[in-house]
């Protein structure tokens, strides 16, 4: 036996988790609080809108730690943050909820979601409908399948469970065999394209490269990980790639709302500092 990679150990967390949670909270008593929930706010649709127009459709991620960076934030208030993600211009926002991974907490996106008008993609790794219709509950628009933590039969029963639930679907892959598999099971129009394997860490925008002449025209490729500066979103979007998902260039910023203008929108920056003047 080969050594476990984190994702593999963090998969093998996750089932415990759901044994925990469902033995406190039942499917049955989740199932009600997911119809009383505050109605989805149109994930998906955002972004399209927002690609189609070829203007930057940001999902801006609220992520205080990651395993390959330790604490990548501080001053960590989410509200706060989902703030100065909405008006330095984000489509959707990003809350990751994994507690021993990333130091996330299902209360950081309902306090981020109560704080803006912007759709929220719950972030975990999810390996049972429990968990899709817990995402709900907490009123997410939006869940993560990542192909490479799933077998097809198990990613079909996560997305139906979406669908039943009210939620759109992010799919992620990391390779074109993970994008066959995840282009030939589901029929949600976002394909994440992680540019971050997570078996090893490495990060290469190559990855988004490499797999968009397969991603068919009519879904959305959205590009994740390792977006740092704006020669990188230069480069997306000379290849006509307009939806982006970023986390550790906002946080380790001191207002990640600011520097999420500064990537996306520089001209709107200039006109900022003039009013000022
Ligand atoms: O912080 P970055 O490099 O901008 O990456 C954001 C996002 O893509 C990354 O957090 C992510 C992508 N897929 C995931 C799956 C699980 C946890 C985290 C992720």
């Amino acid at each position: 036996m080969s050594v476990p990679t984190v994702l593999e150990r963090i998969i093998a967390r996750k089932f415990q988790e759901v044994a925990e949670r469902s033995a406190r909270v039942s499917l049955g008593e989740l199932e009600r609080l997911a119809k009383v929930a505050d109605a989805p706010r149109g994930f998906a649709n955002a972004l399209i809108e927002q690609a189609r127009r070829k203007q930057p459709a940001v999902i801006a991620e609220i992520k205080k730690a990651s395993p390959s960076k330790g604490v990548i934030r501080e001053n960590f208030v989410p509200a706060e943050i989902a703030v100065s993600y909405e008006k330095g211009g984000a489509t959707c926002l990003s809350v990751l909820t994994d507690v021993d991974y990333f130091q996330g907490a299902d209360i950081y996106l309902q306090q981020a979601r109560a704080a803006v008008s912007l759709p929220v993609i719950r972030k975990d790794f999810m390996v049972d409908p429990y968990q899709i219709v817990e995402a709900r509950a907490l009123g997410a628009d939006c869940v993560l399948l990542i192909v490479s933590a799933l077998d097809d039969v198990k990613m079909a029963e996560l997305a139906a469970t979406a669908k039943d639930v009210g939620l759109d679907v992010l799919v992620e892959v990391h390779d074109g065999d993970e994008l066959e598999r995840a282009l030939k099971t589901l029929d949600t129009p976002l394909v994440g394209v992680n540019n971050r394997n997570l078996h090893t860490f490495e990060v290469s925008l190559e990855t988004t490269l490499d797999l968009l002449p397969r991603i068919p025209r009519d879904r959305l490729a959205i590009t994740e990980s390792g977006i740092l500066n704006r020669a990188d979103v230069e480069l997306m979007e000379i290849n006509e790639v307009y939806s982006f998902l970023v986390g550790e260039a906002f946080m380790r910023a001191e207002q990640p709302g600011l520097e999420l203008q500064r990537l996306f929108f520089p001209e709107q920056v200039k006109k900022t500092v003039q009013q000022l003047d």
